[in-house]
């Protein structure tokens, strides 16, 4: 899908929709329960249908209460032969595989797409030392593994992803055997600490002291009433807007939230904006913009809207993480480099740093969202900035986080189109 996306100042409210990472924490949590859990705000991102889709193959009833609302009933029986499809999602396949990995049983795992594509040779490494039998194809998907798991005490490198912590801190509370779990050179860790957090709600508690973690073995989970958050990450895109002059308000995001991208409010103050909040409602003044540096080593799904509104700040701002890029949905530094030198912004990549040369001035272009839902929301509202107007293709990427961005952008009013 194409869409076409033109200048202009826009002014509205908009509703966040729901975390997909806190959905598929949720989710999962909730299918590995004993009894019924009900999830309210879930949204319906196609990560997030990914992973209701797999815990129903798992054995959990899932009953659609409303829009937004699922009761899940926990798995009492896993069926043999299962294969698990994550679809796109990172977190859903990582998760998925380790608690697949927990089970007395052979699973296989799949995905598609950019999926394909990502690296999953740590579980090959790591997942045989619990005692689970692993195959992938040369560490990429598909996977099969056959568990249980037997917990143990073993360091691992947490450098590539968190989504293997996650998974791992998830799965070894079923195992029979307590495990200590050292991660060195960890990354993303405020994903970690989201993990922690939901796993406490559903009954399970996982002791931390800095890298080091202990996972008492036997636990169960509990089933709970869970409400999803709104989404930090999707939020970014529209925060960014506000800062670089539309008139656009934020609702529904939680200031207390352990998000990763909460930080961007940290950045959008090191570039000179002032925030104000009001009940959840986020208003951002960029007056007085100008060039910042920001490390994004741990919240690399900031990149995309950060790169936004560096072009909008005059001077050179430098970003630190760029090798947290590398594989996700696309090479995304290479990708920011090549869409946005498109539009006239030049962006530079060296080892891990990002150098972005904002001049305040974008060209509207024809530009490839290389099936990346991250660089196709970065380009709609850099496109909204631009002279002339801009073409995104593979648009339709949007939807693996927040299937209603493009009806949400159409819904602003664009006071240079009417
Ligand atoms: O745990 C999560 O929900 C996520 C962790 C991050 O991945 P990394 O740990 O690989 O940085 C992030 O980029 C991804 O979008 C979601
Ligand atoms: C990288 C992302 O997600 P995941 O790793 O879960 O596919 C993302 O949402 O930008």
């Amino acid at each position: 899908m194409k869409q076409i996306v033109q200048p202009g100042l826009l002014s509205g409210t908009i509703q966040i929709p729901a975390s997909k990472s806190d959905s598929q924490r949720a989710i999962l949590c909730a299918a590995l329960s004993d009894g019924v859990s009900v999830l309210t705000g879930v949204g319906k991102s196609d990560d997030e249908q990914a992973m209701l889709r797999a815990v129903a193959e798992m054995g959990a009833k899932i009953n659609v209460l409303s829009d937004s609302k699922v009761e899940i009933s926990g798995i009492s029986h896993f069926p043999e032969n299962v294969e698990l499809s994550a679809a796109e999602s990172g977190l859903g396949l990582r998760l998925l595989t380790c608690v697949a990995a927990s089970f007395n049983q052979k699973v296989i795992l799949t995905g598609r797409g950019s999926l394909l594509k990502r690296p999953m040779n740590f579980l090959d490494a790591v997942l045989p030392q619990f005692g689970c039998a692993v195959a992938s194809n040369h560490g990429f998907l598909p996977l099969e593994v056959q568990g249980p798991l037997v917990g143990t005490t073993i360091t691992v490198d947490g450098s590539l992803s968190s989504q293997f912590i996650s998974g791992l801190l998830m799965a070894l509370p079923r195992s029979r055997q307590s495990s200590v779990l050292t991660v060195l050179d960890m990354k993303s860790g405020p994903y970690i600490q989201m993990t922690i957090r939901t796993l406490k709600q559903f009954g399970i508690k996982i002791e931390q002291a800095g890298s080091q973690f202990e996972i008492l073995g036997n636990q169960l989970y509990q089933s709970t009433d869970y409400s999803i958050e709104a989404d930090w990450s999707s939020a970014s895109y529209w925060l960014v807007a506000a800062a670089v002059g539309h008139s656009i308000t934020v609702s529904g995001l939680k200031m207390n939230s352990l998000q990763a991208d909460k930080v961007l409010l940290d950045a959008l103050i090191s570039a000179g904006c002032k925030i104000s909040f009001e009940a959840q409602t986020i208003r951002i003044d960029g007056s007085e913009l100008h060039s910042f540096m920001f490390d994004a080593t741990d919240c690399p799904d900031l990149f995309p809207a950060l790169v936004v509104l560096a072009a909008k700040c005059n001077g050179i701002s430098t970003f630190k993480g760029v090798d947290r890029l590398i594989h996700k949905e696309s090479n995304r530094g290479v990708v920011l480099q090549s869409e946005f030198g498109k539009m006239g912004l030049k962006i530079e990549l060296k080892g891990n740093f990002m150098t972005v040369f904002g001049t305040g001035l974008l060209n509207g272009a024809a530009v490839d969202s290389h099936h990346d839902h991250r660089i196709a929301m970065c380009m709609a509202i850099a496109g909204t900035l631009a002279i002339g107007e801009t073409n995104i293709t593979n648009a339709e990427a949007v939807s693996k986080s927040y299937p209603d961005f493009w009806n949400h952008l159409s819904g602003l009013t664009n006071h240079f189109a009417v």
